[in-house]
């Protein structure tokens, strides 16, 4: 098996594709996109497109990379990790559900393949997760982001995203119900849960800031290892406000990882 394929073509999708073409120690394997994507036009010729499941796994990729959605992770990801084969997840919300994190790991486990989650628009979970060894006592979660970034969200039955001239939080509450309630803006709230305290422990915060052109993230933990504090103040991926460059280059990380002979 070689190659990479890719579930999406998206913001992160496209920035991926950009950035994996070419490469002479990585192949391309092919694109999964839904019936009619209007996506299908911006992926670069000579990629096999497919769309469903059964299309992905024939490409035989060794790795697949989710980039595509909370929906489009339940309907494939199972089967490709039955399938054998590893995925690496942007969507890490979609563990949020408790029947779908069970139903991942079980697949994962069926198929002895790796569910990978990828640190995406944050950095430090490397140190929460072996604070967590130690004992964690509190996890905050703050995600900062331009009105536009909120568009298509609940954020809109709160507030006037249009009219807003000062920082307005939209939610607060735990990172179960950050990633339910915010599917396309609150990964980095699972992410950080599965990394440090869970999904009811960690405390998130949500804001829409028309005072920032860029996604701020911040974490805070304390715990017996001592206390941490990272920022992180990103620049948006250009065709989607609401993620961050950052998510894109992390996963590329992920995959030069898996190819490099020596692993930083
Ligand atoms: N872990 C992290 O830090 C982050 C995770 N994300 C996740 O990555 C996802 C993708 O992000 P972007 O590329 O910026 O979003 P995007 O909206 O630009 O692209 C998503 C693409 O997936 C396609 N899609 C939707 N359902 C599909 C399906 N069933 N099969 C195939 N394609 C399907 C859409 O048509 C769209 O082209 C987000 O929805 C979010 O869940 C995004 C940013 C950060
Ligand atoms: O990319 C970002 O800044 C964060 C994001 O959308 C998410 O966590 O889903």
């Amino acid at each position: 098996m070689s190659g990479v394929a890719l579930i999406g073509f998206g913001a992160i999708g496209r920035a991926l594709a950009i950035a994996l073409t070419g490469d002479t120690a990585i192949s391309m394997a092919g694109v999964l996109l839904r019936t009619g994507s209007d996506s299908r036009d911006q992926v670069p010729g000579g990629l096999p497109v497919v769309e469903d499941t059964a299309g992905l796994i024939a490409l035989a990729p060794s790795v697949v990379i989710e980039c595509a959605g909370h929906a489009a992770a339940t309907l494939h990801v199972p089967d490709v990790l039955r399938a054998g084969i590893d995925v690496i997840l942007a969507s890490s919300g979609v563990l949020a559900d408790p029947q779908a994190a069970a139903e991942f790991e079980d697949a994962a486990r069926a198929g002895g393949a790796r569910l990978i989650l990828t640190p995406g628009a944050v950095g430090g979970l490397d140190v929460l997760a072996a604070a967590r060894l130690g004992g964690l006592d509190r996890v905050v979660y703050t995600g900062v982001k331009p009105p536009a970034a909120w568009r298509g969200t609940p954020a809109e039955s709160l507030v006037d995203l249009d009219r807003l001239t000062n920082a307005h939080e939209i939610f607060r509450g735990s990172a179960r119900m950050a990633a339910a309630t915010y599917p396309k803006n609150a990964n980095v709230a699972a992410s950080v849960a599965l990394a440090g305290l869970g999904f009811e422990a960690t405390e998130v915060r949500l804001v829409a800031n028309p005072a920032t052109t860029t996604n701020r993230h911040r974490i805070e933990a304390s715990g017996r290892f001592g206390r941490f504090a990272i920022d992180l103040d990103n620049a948006p991926l250009p065709g989607n406000p609401k993620s961050s460059a950052l998510t894109a280059l992390a996963i590329e990380r992920l995959v030069r990882t898996r190819f490099a002979a020596v692993v930083v």
